[in-house]
């Protein structure tokens, strides 16, 4: 049997290579003596696999000490320091919100209840299909671009010119964010949307709904109107958002960050208002002949 190996002071070194024992290269020497005798704790512990760990950054081994000992059944979990402890945390947000995904997914299954003619509410479809139309982009920007052209008030092309831009600034983003985020639309959609975009395929987040929040409120602070209008607008918003999970286009919670992105979209449009003092250069090419 061979002797352990042992330091200048002669402390056994464990199982570790002598190069990178105690250097704070390779995590410091209180560390690296923890990983020492973790190693030679472990069943079927070897030099090789040992000084493999060894010259493990500080991050991979952190992380490997939970999953060296789950292959085997004599392992017992070993005390982990503190900041070790520490550092499991983010495997119980991975589980909050894999859970999160999970109730998204069974709760937007059971929403969707005009996802199919034969689906339980698939009577409700047209109407439902009907709303999707009255949210879509091709229309909002079809008609503002109409009014902008028969506006023939300053006042009135101003709002009509912000409009515009927060449309197109709403098509960017969400275009931008489905790209990035690239999350499939639920199984038991039927893509049989009109005129959609590359990106359309991915729903998160959803467009109609960005659109609902941001025009709703575009219209909420930019238009005088009676109450009950106001109350319809906001109806109008909330319902278009909910029918895109009826009719099994979205997960709830592509609506729910919708919404909350048309709100913030106002927000940045409200803060860049485009006059004819702030850029003068768009309103004076709008009104050549
Ligand atoms: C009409 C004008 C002036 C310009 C056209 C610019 C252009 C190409 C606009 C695209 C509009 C468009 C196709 C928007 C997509 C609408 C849509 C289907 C969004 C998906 O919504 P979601 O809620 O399912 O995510």
């Amino acid at each position: 049997m061979q002797s352990p190996r042992r330091n200048a002071e002669g402390r056994p070194l464990g199982t570790c290579d002598p190069s990178s024992s105690g250097s704070p290269a390779h995590g410091g020497g209180s560390r690296f003596e923890f990983q020492s005798l973790l190693s030679s704790r472990m069943p079927g512990a070897d030099p090789t696999s040992a000084r493999l760990r060894a010259s493990e950054s500080p991050v991979h081994r952190r992380g490997s000490f939970p999953l060296a000992g789950a292959g085997s059944s004599q392992a017992l979990p070993p005390q982990l320091p503190e900041e070790d402890r520490i550092d499991l945390n983010p495997s119980f947000l991975g589980i909050a919100l894999r859970s999160l995904l999970a109730i998204d997914l069974w709760l937007s299954k059971k929403l969707g209840v005009c996802a199919g003619e034969s689906s339980s509410w698939g009577s409700m479809r047209p109407l439902m299909k009907l709303l999707e139309i009255s949210g879509h982009g091709i229309p909002w920007l079809l008609g503002t671009l109409y009014c902008l052209s028969r506006s023939d008030s300053w006042a009135g092309r101003e709002v009509l010119m912000n409009l515009l831009f927060a449309l197109l600034l709403d098509l960017l983003l969400v275009s931008l964010i489905k790209g990035l985020v690239r999350r499939r639309r639920p199984a038991h959609n039927q893509m049989d949307m009109f005129f959609t975009i590359s990106v359309d395929k991915y729903s998160f987040p959803s467009g109609h709904t960005t659109r609902a929040a941001l025009v709703s409120r575009f219209i909420l602070n930019h238009l005088v109107l009676a109450i009950p209008l106001r109350v319809l607008v906001v109806l109008w918003a909330f319902i278009l958002g909910l029918s895109r999970v009826m009719l099994g286009r979205h997960n709830v919670t592509d609506v729910a960050f919708g919404f909350f992105l048309g709100y913030m979209q106002y927000s940045i449009v409200d803060y860049c208002w485009l006059s004819p003092r702030t850029a003068p250069v768009l309103f004076v090419l709008w009104n050549q002949p």
